[in-house]
């Protein structure tokens, strides 16, 4: 766990206002050991899910700890980053789901939406998400677990199991119709 954050900072053309105001103030924080801006610039209008998914990458590669993403909504940068496996992005715009989402999902993006949030309240949560850190050891912790598992596709072996024993009870109950009750599978085995 870092002892200071290392962030990236991105947005589209709708979030650049946004991403400037709080890429200054991340920079300004005690707690943030440096700050990359991806993008985008003036004059620059590279859609969304190019940005977000170049911040997500580089988190994903550990190249920073966190970021923090502005579009109109908050809603595509978000979509985006979650394509990057291991990322876990959120839209948050109110301090309770901000704490929760590092708290209980573990989620190393937050978004936000210049045309959804006020600049001073998207100022005040970032500050905020700054002082969450997720604990391995919380009650949270073997839900983002199951998170990945899925992601990871562990849950298909579980499929396979449930799928194979479906097809064992379908062939027992051929059986019993086949031969009567008490003519099992076992029996037919030992036959
Ligand atoms: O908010 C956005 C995506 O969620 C983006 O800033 C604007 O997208 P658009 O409405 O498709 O232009």
């Amino acid at each position: 766990m870092p002892d200071k954050w290392r962030i990236i900072v991105g947005s589209d053309d709708a979030g650049l206002e946004y991403k400037n105001v709080l890429r200054a103030d991340l920079e300004a924080d005690d707690r943030v050991e440096s700050v990359i801006d991806i993008g985008v610039g003036a004059e620059d209008t590279t859609p969304y899910p190019h940005i977000a998914v170049t911040a997500a990458r580089m988190v994903a590669a550990g190249e920073a700890d966190r970021a923090l993403l502005v579009c109109g909504t908050g809603l595509g940068v978000a979509i985006s980053a979650n394509k990057v496996p291991g990322i876990r992005a959120v839209t948050a715009h109110d301090s309770f789901s901000v704490e929760r989402s590092v708290l209980s999902n573990n989620a190393q993006i937050l978004c936000f939406g210049q045309r959804v949030v006020g600049l001073e309240l998207a100022r005040r949560l970032a500050s905020e998400w700054l002082g969450y850190r997720f604990d391995q050891n919380s009650s949270s912790a073997a839900k983002v677990r199951t998170l990945l598992d899925y992601e990871l596709g562990h849950d298909q072996a579980d499929q396979a199991e449930t799928l194979r024993q479906g097809e064992e009870l379908v062939r027992r109950s051929l059986l019993v119709a086949e031969r009567g009750p008490g003519q099992d599978a076992q029996t037919d085995t030992k036959e």
